[in-house]
This record gives structure tokens, C-alpha cells and sequence, in this order.
């Protein structure tokens, strides 16, 4: 008997890893660039490799404080005759002669015609007559001109996301401004006509409105200008014009809220009306009602109004976006193995990305465990968790003490 297909089977959701592919091949690098100034340069992604002007170090330095000396003259002896001192910021302005040495300090430059230095622990000082003990060779404790970077070799590549480092690295070749790609700009708002802002008093059946202060904190940790639009209520016409605003003045709308199937979830029909929508419902949970489509010249991306499906739809699929626009390369999340302490609940059906705390126990295994209710609503399940655990779309109930696979929050997520 030949086997037919199941005529009542439901249609089944995308894979967030397929939705992700998707997403990718809709948005391009943003080509446009600017010049800014080194101290606003956090954060920014650099629009051009960046070579240096100069050698690195720019001239050859002592990496102790000692004496500097010839090392050849060790051949006549250990004793040396002090002729002057070489401070960082004042080099000594002398000449080098056969079995002199120099007073010298860490970063000093080494005085032409000396080639070595030894550290003061390893001297011994009577007035001007120093003795010195031989280093191991040539050059020993001299950092050399050039040899980290000669002038003109590449520093920084394109695409580089300037952190703490590359702003020493910028500093440390003398670069006041650097060219980055422009900023994404992102206009987002909530819906939700239950919705109040902090600040004031709930009337029953009132919550504040979370996502837009999350959705707030995730847009400044990837380094995107924002543009906050605040609430908008359950009003067709109100979010149509919501959202002609928001295309009209950023690369990338955000909505929270309103892409369920309720009677006032308005945000998908709109978009459907007013853009269109690439794909809506994956395989995820939290985050299943996530909607990606484009509305003008922007993206669109319809996080779900549960707190923490909007977070973790934020992070699995408009961050990678956003990386791509701002012209970083995709970088793959770094996933560990834990063992599971306690159990967990679980419907096949959807890939979870439950909250959990990862740690290692004092035999040095890592070990995770969930923080608590899973609840989608649950916001504090994301601010105690460091890890989502992920759990495979047919995976179900699973015990204590098995294998899970776990992604720890990287600096978006992470505090
Ligand atoms: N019949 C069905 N109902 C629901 C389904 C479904 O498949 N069939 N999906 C559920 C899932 S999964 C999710 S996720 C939610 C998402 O719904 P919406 O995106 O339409 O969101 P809302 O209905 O507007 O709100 C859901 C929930 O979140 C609260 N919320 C909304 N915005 C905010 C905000 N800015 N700050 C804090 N909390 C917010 C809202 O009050 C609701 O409690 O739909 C399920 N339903
Ligand atoms: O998929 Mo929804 O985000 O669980 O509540």
C-alpha cells in the first residue's frame, strides 16, 4: 500500500534556522559612511581597512627599567661606566661608547648604539661603575621599532566592530577620526490599548508597557540609532499611520505586540495592507507569531507583545539582521553542552530557547539549570538567566542530568 499524505496534517511552521537564512537574503549592507570623531567611535563598525601611519612601536624601547648597553662589550668584561639616563619623554642625547651604559626606563627610547638592555635586579651599582650581568642575547629586553605592526601594515580590517581595543589600537596609530558605516536607524513602537507608560496608575485590566524599554535596551547594545514612537492603541487607523511614519524615517520598523490572531491584532493585517509580509509564524517558542516583511523602503519585523518572545525573537532574528546592515559578518553563536540540573517540560512541536543559568560545579562540569516559570510573560526569566537552553523542535519532557545544548548570552543580552 502506497503512503498518501495526511490530508488533515497542519501545515507545519519554519525552523528559526531556515527564518533566519530568509531574513538574511532580504537586507543588504548599508553603503553609506561617515567620519567621526575617536571618542564617538564605540560601538561603530569601520567602513575601510585601516593601516598604520606609523611604526608600532615608533622607536626602539626599553621593556625594563635598567641599563641599556652594547652587548658586544660583554666580551671585555662586566663592568660598564654610567654616562646619562634615558627617561620616557627625555631621551638621553649623548653618544654611545665602547663599555658605557645608560640609566634607562621602561618605555624609554634606547640611545643610538646601544643594542641591549638588562633589568636593575640583575646590576649592581657602585657610583658610575656598573656592573652588569649578561642577559641571555642580543637584544634582550629591547622592544624593537616596527616589530608589532611597520609603518603601512594593516591594523584594523573593514567590517571590525570597534570595542575597547580597537579604540587603543585607533588611539595607539595616532587616528583623531575614523571612517564607519552610517548608523541603521530603527523606528519602533508597542500596540496594545492595555498598555500605560511608567509613571503612571494602572486602572484594572492595565499593564505597563515592558517590551518598548527592553526592545530600547537591545537597540543601544547593538549600536543602532533609534527612533521611539511610542504606544500605539488597538486602532487600525492609528497604526497605519504609525507605520508610514516609521518607514519613512528608518532602515528598519519594530512593532510589539498585535501579530496574534486576537481580535485586536491589528499590526499584521496593516502591514499586509500597507507592505508585505515575507513570512509570519515559525517553529519558536517563545516567539511563535513573529512576523518579517518590508513596508516602503524598510524592513519589518513584528516581535510578538509576550515579554519574552519579544526578546528572544529580538535576539535570534532581528540582531543577526541588524549586523548584517550595519556590514559585521555573521558570526555563529558559540554553543556549549551542559548537564541539566532538575528536569524540564517540553512539547515536541517548536525549538525552545528556555532561560537558564549556566555554571560550573566544583568537580569543574558545566551545569545548567532553568530559572524558573518559562512563562512567556515572565520577563524575570531573562533578567536572572545568563543561557538560553535550546531544546530541539521534536524534543520533549527531558530528565535531570542529561546533555542540553546551551548558548550563552553574548554582550546584547548579557548585562
Ligand atoms: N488563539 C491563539 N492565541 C494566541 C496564539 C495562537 O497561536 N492562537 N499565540 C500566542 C502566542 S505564542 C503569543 S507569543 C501571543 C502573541 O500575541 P500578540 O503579538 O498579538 O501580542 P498581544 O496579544 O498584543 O499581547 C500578548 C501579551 O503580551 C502583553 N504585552 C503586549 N505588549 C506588551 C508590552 N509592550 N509590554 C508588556 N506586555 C505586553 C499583552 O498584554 C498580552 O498579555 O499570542 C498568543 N495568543
Ligand atoms: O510563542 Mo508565544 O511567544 O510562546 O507566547
Amino acid at each position: 500500500m502506497s503512503m498518501q499524505a495526511d490530508p488533515c496534517a497542519k501545515p507545519s511552521l519554519m525552523h528559526p534556522d531556515e527564518a533566519i537564512i530568509k531574513l538574511l537574503e532580504q537586507v543588504r549592507p548599508l553603503d553609506e559612511s561617515e567620519m567621526v570623531q575617536l571618542p564617538h567611535a564605540l560601538g561603530r563598525v569601520l567602513a575601510e581597512d585601516l593601516a598604520s601611519s606609523i611604526d608600532l612601536p615608533p622607536f626602539d624601547n626599553s621593556a625594563m627599567d635598567g641599563y641599556a648597553f652594547r652587548f658586544e662589550d660583554l666580551t671585555q668584561g662586566n663592568r660598564f661606566t654610567l654616562i646619562g639616563q634615558s627617561f620616557a619623554g627625555h631621551p638621553f642625547e649623548g653618544e654611545a661608547g665602547a663599555n658605557t651604559c645608560v640609566r634607562i626606563m621602561t618605555g624609554a627610547p634606547v640611545p643610538p648604539g646601544y643594542d641591549t638592555v638588562q633589568m636593575q635586579e640583575k646590576v649592581e651599582v657602585d657610583g658610575d661603575n656598573i656592573v652588569i650581568e649578561a642577559p641571555k642575547a642580543l637584544g634582550a629586553n629591547v622592544r624593537r621599532r616596527g616589530e608589532e605592526v611597520k609603518m603601512g601594515g594593516k591594523v584594523l580590517c573593514a567590517g571590525t566592530q570597534i570595542g575597547a581595543a580597537e579604540m587603543g589600537v585607533l588611539a595607539t596609530i595616532g587616528a583623531s577620526q575614523v571612517r564607519v558605516t552610517r548608523q541603521v536607524k530603527v523606528a519602533f513602537f508597542s500596540t496594545g490599548d492595555e498598555l500605560r507608560p511608567v509613571g503612571s496608575e494602572l486602572a484594572p485590566g492595565q499593564i505597563y508597557d515592558s517590551n518598548r524599554y527592553s526592545i530600547q535596551g537591545l537597540l543601544s547594545r547593538a549600536n543602532v540609532e533609534w527612533i521611539d514612537l511610542g504606544v500605539i492603541e488597538d486602532d487600525p487607523e492609528a497604526i497605519r499611520a504609525a507605520f508610514r511614519n516609521a518607514s519613512a524615517n528608518a532602515d528598519m520598523v519594530i512593532t510589539s505586540g498585535g501579530v496574534s490572531v486576537g481580535d485586536a491584532d491589528f499590526t499584521k493585517q496593516i502591514l499586509d495592507e500597507e507592505g508585505e509580509i515575507t513570512f509570519w509564524k515559525l517553529a519558536i517558542k517563545p516567539g511563535k507569531p513573529f512576523a518579517f516583511g518590508r513596508i516602503g523602503d524598510a524592513v519589518f519585523c513584528g516581535l510578538p507583545g509576550n515579554p519574552v518572545s519579544s526578546m528572544v525573537t529580538f535576539y535570534k532574528l532581528v540582531w543577526p539582521l541588524l549586523n548584517k546592515m550595519q556590514g559585521l559578518p555573521q558570526v555563529k553563536p558559540l554553543l556549549l553542552r551542559a548537564k541539566l540540573k532538575g528536569n524540564l517540560r517540553k512539547f515536541p512541536g517548536r525549538v525552545e530557547y528556555q532561560r537558564g543559568v549556566l555554571s560550573q560545579n566544583a568537580q569543574g562540569e558545566t551545569e545548567v539549570s532553568v530559572t524558573g516559570g518559562q512563562g512567556s510573560g515572565m520577563l524575570t526569566s531573562m533578567s536572572l538567566a545568563n543561557c538560553f537552553i535550546i531544546l530541539a523542535q521534536e524534543q520533549g519532557d527531558t530528565p535531570d542530568g542529561s546533555l542540553v545544548t546551551v548558548e550563552p548570552f553574548n554582550s546584547v543580552l548579557a548585562l
